[in-house]
């Protein structure tokens, strides 16, 4: 069996008060995998403590076989993390912005060039590549940023929300991107409030409520789950009511 892109073991986060538990997650290689759950459920705490942005309490990260804990800059040099808050130099156009993430990576100029240009052409980005990224509108920098995550080709694709604030046609160019990446091998993992997205796009889905993995399958494994041929937002709705009563009760 080939080793997983992700494999989380009792992973622990308290701020305030716990928000992942004993967390236990795996992401197979070359899978899209959508992690859905309720606000503040701990998504995006989970995400970025495998992305090496968080110190977890407790647990193990391994990424590729990688010990992200021990070992942080070997694992990100195979990650690519996209936050919801697009950050981007204001003062470099795309292409300099690219180029500029491209030599961090120690990426030679002539391909850095090249794959700012196949970013950019995929992205949509062409019509703006020589205007500076400070003027740009918040789904366009959304673009930049996506692109300067991928600069460095990435086997693993971490996603925080990547859809939101994308007018349709630039939704779909990130989508086309995503896919594509998927079908070159690499793996992608996603949260998203958007469940249509989910339902299209993932292989697999897990559901996280009060920082616990409280669901995970394809669609049909859900729907099996909760037995019943119904929508991705009525399984999601009682799989997150019957979580939170299962929490509620413990
Ligand atoms: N740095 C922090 N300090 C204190 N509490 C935090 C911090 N980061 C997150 N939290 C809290 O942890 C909980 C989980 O937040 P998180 O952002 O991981 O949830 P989420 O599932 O991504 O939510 P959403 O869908 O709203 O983005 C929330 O109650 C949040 O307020």
């Amino acid at each position: 069996m080939s080793v997983p892109a992700l494999a989380i073991s009792s992973l622990s986060k308290r701020f305030d008060r716990p928000v992942v538990t004993d967390l236990a997650l795996n992401v197979r290689a070359g899978e899209f995998y959508a992690l859905l759950g309720p606000n503040g459920a701990g998504k995006t705490t989970i995400l970025r403590m495998v992305a090496g942005l968080l110190q977890p309490d407790e647990g193990q990260i391994s990424i590729f076989g990688i010990d992200a804990r021990r070992d942080p800059i070997a694992a990100k040099r195979i990650v690519a993390w996209v936050s919801d808050e697009p950050m981007v130099y204001d003062r470099l156009t795309p292409l300099e912005y690219l180029e500029f993430v491209a030599g961090l990576w120690q990426i030679d100029a002539t391909t850095a060039r090249q794959r700012a240009l196949d970013l950019i052409d995929w992205l949509g980005l062409g019509p703006h590549a020589d205007e500076l990224c400070g003027g740009f509108s918040k789904g366009t920098l959304q673009k930049v940023a996506l692109a300067g995550a991928l600069v460095h080709e990435p086997k693993l694709i971490i996603l925080d929300e990547p859809l939101t604030g994308l007018d349709a046609g630039s939704a779909r160019q990130v989508k086309d991107v995503l896919l594509g990446k998927v079908r070159d091998g690499v793996t992608v993992i996603m949260t998203t409030h958007i469940l249509e997205v989910a339902e299209r796009m993932a292989e697999r889905i897990g559901v996280i409520a009060q920082g616990k993995l409280i669901a995970e399958g394809t669609l049909a494994e859900l729907r099996t789950r909760i037995g019943r041929e119904t929508s991705l937002e009525e399984i999601f709705l009682d799989l997150v009511a019957q979580g939170e009563a299962a929490a509620a009760a413990a």
